[in-house]
């Protein structure tokens, strides 16, 4: 069966967008979704997204990674909002469900607005913060992300926690609110060029240990710039929202 596609980008964390509202996508094969993500055998990308129809909001996202584990995604859902409104199923504003629940979102001058979950689940560490922002993640800080081995440490971390694990974000101070991030995902299993859910934890732990004091946290990442803000009371982080842009790349066809 012949199924067109369309390849999004949010800040380099790319995605094969499928408008599945007619239910063909084949979501238990896993075979076929790691090698749709492949970059040699396949279309290359960090994961799949899927469009359906929701009884009670305007669409509902599914997300898979590149090993077929499902999960959210809030590079991927700033994709989806744009591909909703490329499919005319919303304009400038939605509420749509996805893996954690549901997200409001908005489109400003090509800049959507996702936002997240409350965040209360951040546990400081030593040397390190998990917070959950809509999948695990792992923070910790260093001095400088240029030639840090993001991979090697990174995959480390990353199965040191009890399955499903943890993505891993490391997170180098630039100024009172700017804090460059690198990334190493799970169920990508390798660095990605960005990651919404793990930016928004970076800005939430550098907010929860006092490394800043502001609540409007911008994050250089290796394929942009992501804004993250929140208010914070008794360490509950709400109205969390992930900025930033999310395009097209290109549309094809693929054989299911
Ligand atoms: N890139 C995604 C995160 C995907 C998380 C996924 N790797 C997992 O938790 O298994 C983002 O922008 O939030």
């Amino acid at each position: 069966m012949n199924l067109t596609f369309y390849k999004y980008q949010g800040t380099g964390n790319d995605f094969v967008m499928i408008d599945n509202r007619t239910k063909i996508f084949p979501k238990n094969n896993t075979d076929k979704i790691s090698q749709i993500c492949d970059r040699h055998f396949g279309i290359g990308a960090d994961g799949i997204i899927l469009i359906e129809n929701d009884a009670d909001y305007d669409f509902k996202m599914i997300y898979f990674n590149a090993d077929g584990s499902q999960t959210f995604c809030g590079n991927g859902g700033r994709c989806a909002v744009a591909f909703a409104k490329y499919l005319n199923i919303i304009k400038n504003k939605t509420t749509f469900l996805a893996y954690d629940g549901k997200h409001y979102a908005e489109i400003n001058d090509g800049i959507i607005s996702l936002h997240m979950i409350d965040v209360d689940e951040i546990i400081v560490k030593e040397n390190s913060v998990f917070a959950y922002t809509g999948t695990q993640h792992h923070v910790e800080m260093v001095d400088e992300l240029d030639d840090y081995p993001v991979f090697a440490n990174g995959k480390k971390i990353r199965y040191s926690y009890d399955d499903p694990g943890s993505n891993v974000n490391f997170a180098q101070q630039i100024n009172e609110n700017t804090f460059r991030v690198r990334t190493y995902e799970k169920g990508v299993e390798d660095e990605t060029l960005a990651c919404g859910t793990g930016v928004t934890a970076v800005a939430i732990a550098m907010h929860k240990t006092n490394k800043t004091k502001s609540n409007s946290i911008s994050l250089p990442v290796e394929g942009g710039i992501l804004q993250v803000s929140f208010t914070e009371n008794d360490g509950v982080y709400t109205n969390v929202f992930l900025k930033g842009p999310a395009e097209f790349v290109f549309e094809g066809n693929i054989s299911l």
